[in-house]
């Protein structure tokens, strides 16, 4: 049961889903009617070797016979001509057949599908978007097909242009340093390198490194230049590469497109999603300050972030009609929003928020329309740029536009690549700061980040890093507190971590859970124990972790004058000898 929460329990009831490599497989495909024409369809599209077996063929069919995509054999079935073959569709207008086929197949233990009779199939056919060698497939687990069509559309239309061929030159690139730099000890620094290269210029952009940029990008790997600092082709946008008249020309387009500035308001109603999504895939683009040339591990996310700034600098000091806040809504409870926030609630026209916003405060909005994005994972990018159509649309129309997001949207919330996307369509955007967990859930909970003689020093840390990663924890230190966000999931990976690096073993550790709210919770214990606690209490997320002395100042029973003497004392013999 404690395991639970350790590790994902599977849902079931799914397809297991591979991309199976069919290539010179043969494939009898029964019927020759449109359903076998589009199962031939995929079959040649993954090289396998296609036999349609049926009396007579569709016009589809018939030109690839005589083009010899495909054999023809013309008769209707018969058990021998499962000889010999790794895999049958039957695309029949007899069921009764169909289904001798599929058990006849069973019976040599070949894989089959056949049309109309889902139960009998070893397999479905899924939804496929194809556009190089990116193949995205949707599944429904044969419920609603229609709405796999759907789905695959929706996804497909908010790819960013020339995905394909940005997987296609990465690939060229990739087999490249493979077999230049071969071997199992160099996985990890290929892996690093390929990550940085891969997560920093927009994809559209990517599509365009042309053979000489491949070649100078191999050089780089072999040299561990960071990617971002490399001189190819798509680097025109960094602007320390830039001379000083491309420079300008390059402000001029970027990010504030042609037709917002020149156009009135008026003619700036709608914005395609396409256009939208290009721009925020834009946001991560670098013209970058940085320094160092050499990878280091950490870097990336800084790059990031420094990238995003110089971007919103251009863009600024323009005024449209409509009115944007990024509104911080607290912990959780309604009564813990500020009192401008609320104002602001009432008088929006749109209040966009994600799935994070608890209803008690989405109740408080009366008069404004509400949009939340789902964010799950896989598909939170997309939900994103939902987000910012919708508010882009409503910019236009001249309303006034909250969005609104849990504890305070420049801690841990992202705000800031938010502001810059509708800074860099012209809308100013006024932040209304709200109450973080990471400084106000110690406070509900009785804990001084700070408490003079105990914690002068307060670090605030996700988790989870853009990557996936633990924090980087400096070396112990008395008189520093610690606050992990986003961090319960990782618990007994970050008390490994921090013993690794000598933090005491008694060292009090508090996980704090929905702190501010009715039904907050605080479990209690030191570095040593309290995964074990976690394992027997379970936990309710979400929760941030307290690590540090200040975490049993105010809660200890053998209080005097605010500090437990003994308490106090021994803190004050580990101070002289701390580490660092
Ligand atoms: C089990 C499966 C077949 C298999 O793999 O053996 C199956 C079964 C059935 N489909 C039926 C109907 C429709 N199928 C489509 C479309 C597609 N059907 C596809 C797959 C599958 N369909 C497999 C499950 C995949 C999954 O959902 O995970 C797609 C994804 C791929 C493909 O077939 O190539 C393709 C999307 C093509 C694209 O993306 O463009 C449309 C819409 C349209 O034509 O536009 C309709 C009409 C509307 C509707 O009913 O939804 C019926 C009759 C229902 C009835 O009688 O009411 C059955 C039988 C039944 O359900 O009993
Ligand atoms: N799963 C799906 O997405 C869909 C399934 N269907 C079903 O798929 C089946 C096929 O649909 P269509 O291609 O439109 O039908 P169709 O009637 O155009 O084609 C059937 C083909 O099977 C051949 N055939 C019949 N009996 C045969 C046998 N014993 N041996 C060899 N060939 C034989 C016929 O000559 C014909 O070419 C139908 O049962 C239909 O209801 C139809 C549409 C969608």
């Amino acid at each position: 049961m404690a395991t639970s929460s350790k590790y994902p329990d599977p849902i079931g009831g799914g397809s297991f889903i591979i991309a199976y490599r069919a290539k010179e497989k043969t494939v009898l495909v029964v019927g020759g009617g449109a359903v076998a024409a589009g199962r031939v369809f995929n079959s040649l599209d993954s090289d396998m070797n296609v036999i349609v077996l049926s009396p007579k063929l569709n016009d589809e069919l018939l030109y690839r016979y005589e083009k010899n995509q495909i054999i023809w054999i013309k008769d209707i079935f018969n058990e021998k001509h499962l000889d010999n073959v790794d895999m049958v569709l039957s695309t029949i207008d007899d069921p009764i057949e169909s289904q001798r086929i599929v058990e006849l197949c069973r019976e040599r233990k070949i894989p089959v599908n056949a049309a109309d009779i889902n139960d009998l199939c070893d397999f479905w056919f899924m939804s496929i978007h194809r556009d190089g060698p990116l193949q995205i497939a949707v599944a429904t687990n044969s419920k609603a097909p229609r709405l796999a069509n759907r789905v695959r559309r929706h996804i497909a239309s908010s790819l960013p242009v020339g995905v394909g061929t940005a997987i296609e030159k990465i690939g060229q690139l990739r087999y490249k340093i493979k077999s230049g730099d071969p071997g199992a000890e160099n996985v990890g620094k290929r892996m690093t390198w390929m990550k940085q290269l891969c997560d920093y210029w927009p994809i559209e952009e990517l599509s365009k490194i042309n053979p000489d940029d491949i070649n100078t990008l191999f050089e780089s790997y072999i040299e561990q230049v960071d990617p971002k600092n490399v001189n190819i082709s798509i680097n025109r946008y960094f602007e320390k590469s830039l001379p000083e008249a491309e420079k300008k020309k390059d402000d001029d387009k970027l990010p504030l497109p042609e037709s917002d500035k020149s156009k009135p308001f008026e003619d700036q109603k709608t914005v395609s999603i396409d256009k939208v999504s290009d721009d925020i895939s834009n946001l991560s683009l670098n013209p970058s300050n940085d320094e160092s040339s050499k990878i280091s591990s950490n870097n990336s996310d800084q790059a990031y972030m420094t990238d995003i700034n110089c971007k919103s600098r251009k863009s600024s000091n323009i005024n449209k009609k409509g009115q944007m806040y990024l509104v911080g809504a607290g912990l959780g409870e309604p009564d813990l929003l500020t009192v401008r926030a609320y104002n602001l609630l009432q008088k929006a026209d749109l209040v966009l928020a994600d799935k994070l916003i608890p209803e008690a405060v989405l109740s408080l909005v009366t008069n404004a329309e509400i949009f939340i994005a789902r964010k799950f994972p896989g598909v939170a990018d997309m939900a994103q740029q939902e987000l910012f159509t919708r508010g882009l649309e409503a910019l236009n129309n001249g309303k006034l536009v909250v969005r609104l997001k849990q504890g305070d949207p420049f801690v841990y919330g992202r705000g800031g690549e938010e502001i810059l996307f509708f800074e860099s369509h012209g809308y100013k955007c006024e932040v209304i700061p709200g109450l973080s967990s990471a400084i106000s859930g110690p406070g509900f909970n009785r804990i001084p980040l700070t408490h003079r003689g105990v914690a002068d020093q307060v670090l605030i840390m996700s988790g989870n890093n853009r990557f996936g990663q633990l924090p980087d924890v400096p070396p112990y230190l008395t008189s520093r507190t610690l606050v992990f966000l986003m961090a319960v999931k990782k618990l007994d990976l970050i008390i490994e971590m921090l013993l690794t690096k000598n933090y005491p073993e008694d060292l009090p550790i508090a996980i704090l859970e929905n702190a501010g709210c009715s039904n907050q919770r605080k479990i209690v214990g030191t570095l040593t124990s309290i995964v074990e606690i976690v394992e027997r209490l379970g936990t309710n997320p979400p929760g941030l972790l307290v690590v540090g002395h200040s975490v049993n100042i105010l809660s200890t029973e053998k209080l005097i004058n605010g500090l437990d003497l003994d308490y106090k004392n021994m803190i004050s013999s580990q101070t002289s000898n701390e580490c660092e």
